[in-house]
């Protein structure tokens, strides 16, 4: 209830920033490691065999632009030997064909062994084709009629023409090859194996992409090649020129991005969408598959609207994109082809479906991951997957429904509706809501029917049922009525020590042109709900004891006591009104805003899913940490909270503050001790957390002065020993203590929660700092929603944030 209360309050504003210099902060590649999940492993086989017909035929390029920047290929298998005497069945060789696309130099093949030769090809190609042979052992493909270790479609006498050849090798590469000497002769399982193919663009000496792979059952190629990032961070995989500002293209399989000049080149007429030639045939990176149809600027800058619509339309409909059905997991069974059809056609399916864990109540339709509260009420009956188990969403109320224990939220979302919920009951909940409890006939109403439970649904981002979003079934000029549409809000929650700048930051969020504070549209979709909710007995009977109610600002009486009028679409505050708001806004407990992000120029540098989406609302919710509670119990309150931003002072560390009994503490330890109650909160246990460090401004001025060792947690900061400050030449005081002061508390959150802490650096007077920093958080949550759950058979992609640079 108290949270329904703040959403009737009026918003203000905030601001973050980012270094981006720091591995610690925004670029931090090794998220995607610790974030990943388990270790992949991979059983290798002992040759892959070779299926020309996989390679993929692009369409026929008819345009010109297109010719004309991807020119002709040069197919090159490499070999690749390895020592023998890495442990036993490492790989002794593999071979592959990298395709090169241009008439320009042969470069040299710096790895691999072997020698190189030229292949017959007719016409212009005759001196361009390249192939390499090994030392190593070579499999021959039965296709290799010649034995010259190429596959005989290269061969001229194969070829039906030029074009053609273009057209379908181009832009295909394919693993035809590989041998593992193993000591024993048998591949062990379940083992991290090496790289078997080195995949390498002839012209980028320094940029290798290694590729781990497994051949699934039906003979998809579940690889994931990963490619090694020995380049300089943000320069181009091809060319290795450009930075972080550059426009890139990236590679839904392997990430390799590519400038503007290399892209057309590296990944040819794209027959499955965006891949490097060498990543065609091979599945997507799950981590990825949120890009698929979504097109850059720099691609629609190369080529025609019609070139882009069907490169998009062959990245999203071509066979090997498609999800792998035995990777989505539904109540504990993995899905067979023809139930992932079957799903995916129902009525209602799972929106943006990914491989992971899932649980499927099929009587109520309720959807969700594995362990997480219901996302989706989809088609109902589906015969998916296995049965649903009692701890699928990880429920703890003692509640069930269909023979699963629901979640708090749930719980909450019963009560709202008015069901009666003592004594452990055992609900029956059919797909149009209507509820029964095990053994009892009474049928009740059906949940959805009181406007306060969608009402509960939307704040705790619960599912209702898509009729309900849209009850006639048809849209009135395309528009659902806002009242009923749910909003999937991504919650930011902002606290920190006393006079940490928390304030400061949410006003500037307010203010900031960058962000589109959509607090009015919210008041109007909720009027009626706050008409029905201030009319409830409960809540009248809550408000006549007010002042009880410590946390619950003076001012904000004033507001209450003209709900409903305030909520009403032509409402227009009066000068008393925007005086008291000022009261309730300003250092009170707690605040909060919705806001999107608009389009902003800076989305053409980051990957495609995490640029501007304007149906992801996010929500800044800034808490003063005196409303917290004893043991912080009012974070419970924040159970939905996407994300925390502790915010920390970096001139607290010689600053004190008395207590209540006159004690002096040291401010810095009084926010460490914050920051350790806060994150070890059960409420935020597996969230993450962003730290900003703040007031950077200021310690410029101050460290000179006064030492960081005033702070006895900060003892033995030495500035030149200070490491890690990576390529900066010379870094200034102020800059080696907040890298070391980054540290420590990333040393200490790993210490609490062996988990990793995202950190970023503003100064809290600065629109631009306080923006990268809600980016940032923009990135983290988008970044862990797309993520792939538990399951081993791929690795999650790497982040690289849009506040880089
Ligand atoms: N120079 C500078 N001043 C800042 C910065 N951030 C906040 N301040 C100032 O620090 C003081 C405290 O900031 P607040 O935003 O009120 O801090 P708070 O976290 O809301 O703390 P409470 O007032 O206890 O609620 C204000 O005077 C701000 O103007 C910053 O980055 N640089
Ligand atoms: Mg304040």
């Amino acid at each position: 209830m108290d949270s329904l209360l703040r959403k009737l309050w009026p918003a203000v504003s905030a601001i973050p920033e980012n270094n981006d210099d720091e591995e610690i902060f925004s670029t931090d590649y090794s998220i995607a490691v610790e974030y990943g999940g388990p270790p992949v492993t991979y059983d290798i086989p002992q040759v892959i065999p070779v299926d020309i017909s996989r390679i993929p035929v692009a369409a026929p390029v008819s345009s010109p632009s297109l010719l004309k920047n991807i020119s002709l290929p040069v197919i090159q298998p490499i070999v690749k030997s390895r020592t023998s005497n890495q442990k036993s069945s490492t790989v002794e060789s593999s071979v592959a064909l990298v395709v090169d696309n241009g008439y320009e130099s042969i470069p040299e093949l710096s790895h691999g062994v072997g020698s190189s030769g030229a292949l017959g090809y007719p016409g212009i190609l005759d001196n361009s084709q390249v192939i390499s042979t090994g030392s190593g052992v070579m499999e021959v493909p039965s296709d290799d009629k010649d034995g010259d270790g190429s596959q005989d479609y290269m061969n001229p006498t194969n070829s039906e023409s030029t074009e053609s050849c273009l057209s379908s090798r181009a832009h295909s590469s394919e693993i035809f090859s590989s041998r593992e000497d193993d000591d024993n002769n048998e591949a062990p399982h379940h083992v991290k194996r090496p790289s078997i193919v080195t995949f390498r663009d002839p012209e980028s000496a320094d940029v290798i992409a290694q590729e781990e792979c497994c051949p699934s059952e039906n003979g998809r190629v579940t690889a994931s090649p990963k490619v090694e990032r020995n380049v300089k961070k943000g320069v181009c995989y091809r060319c290795l020129k450009g930075s972080r500002l550059t426009k890139k293209e990236v590679c839904i399989v392997c990430g390799a991005k590519y400038c503007h000049n290399c892209v057309l080149r590296a990944m040819g007429s794209m027959p499955e969408g965006r891949k490097c030639v060498t990543c065609i045939g091979v599945s997507i990176d799950e981590a990825r598959r949120g890009m698929l149809g979504k097109y850059s600027t720099l691609l629609k800058r190369l080529l025609s609207d019609s070139e882009v619509k069907r490169i998009m339309e062959a990245e999203v409909f071509c066979q090997i994109n498609q999800i792998p059905p035995e990777l989505v997991f539904v109540n504990d069974e993995p899905l067979s082809q023809e139930e992932l059809v079957l799903l995916q056609n129902s009525k209602n399916p799972p929106r943006n479906l990914r491989p992971g864990c899932y649980w499927y109540d099929r009587v109520s339709g309720f959807w969700g991951k594995e362990g997480q509260k219901p996302s989706q009420i989809i088609s109902s009956q589906l015969n998916i997957g296995g049965d649903i188990k009692r701890n699928a969403s990880n429920g703890n109320t003692n509640v069930l429904i269909n023979s699963r224990e629901i979640t708090k939220e749930e719980l909450w979302m019963l009560k709202v509706a008015g069901v009666p919920c003592e004594g452990n009951p055992h609900f029956w909940v059919s797909e149009d809501g209507s509820i029964q409890e095990e053994g009892q006939n009474n049928m009740r109403d059906r949940i959805w029917d009181k406007t306060r439970t969608k009402l509960v649904c939307a704040f705790f981002s619960l599912p209702v049922p898509p009729d309900l979003k849209n009850p006639s079934g048809v849209e009135a000029n395309g528009v659902i009525p806002a009242n009923l549409v749910q909003i999937s809000l991504h919650k930011l929650l902002l606290v920190g020590y006393n006079k940490s700048g928390t304030c400061t930051i949410y006003k500037q969020a307010t203010v900031l042109g960058d962000l589109e504070v959509i607090s009015p549209a919210v008041a109007c979709e909720y009027a009626p709900c706050v008409e029905e909710l201030w009319k409830d007995a409960a809540i009248q009977a809550t408000y006549n004891r007010r002042n009880e109610l410590a946390m619950l600002p003076r001012a904000a009486t004033y507001f209450l006591d003209r709900a409903v009028e305030i909520s009403r679409a032509d409402y227009e505050p009066n000068e008393m009104d925007i005086l008291y708001a000022e009261g309730i806004t300003s250092s009170n407990s707690l605040a909060c805003m919705e806001f999107s992000f608009p389009k902003s120029t800076r989305d053409d540098l980051v990957e495609p899913e995490y640029q501007h989406d304007p149906s992801l609302r996010y929500q800044l919710i800034r808490l003063h940490p005196r409303s917290l509670g004893a043991n912080c119990k009012w974070l419970d309150m924040f159970v939905d909270a996407d994300i925390l931003l502790f915010c920390v002072a970096l001139t607290d560390y010689d600053e004190y503050s008395e207590n209540g009994n006159g004690v002096l503490t040291n401010k810095m330890l009084g926010s460490k001790q914050l920051f350790e109650s806060v994150v070890t909160h059960p409420t935020f246990h597996n969230k993450n957390v962003l730290l900003i460090l703040n007031k950077f401004d200021l310690l410029e001025e101050k460290i000179g002065q006064a030492p960081l060792t005033r702070c006895e947690w900060f003892c033995d900061f030495n500035p030149f020993t200070t490491q890690n400050l990576h390529n900066r030449t010379n870094p200034s005081l102020a800059q080696r203590a907040f890298h070391y002061i980054a540290m420590k508390f990333k040393t200490l959150f790993l210490s609490l929660t062996a988990r990793k802490l995202f950190v970023s650096l503003t100064t809290g007077l600065e629109n631009d700092t306080v923006d990268e920093a809600l980016r940032y958080a923009r990135e983290i949550v988008m970044w862990e929603k797309e993520k792939p759950q538990s399951i081993n058979e791929w690795s999650s992609t790497d982040i690289e944030a849009s506040s880089t640079s």
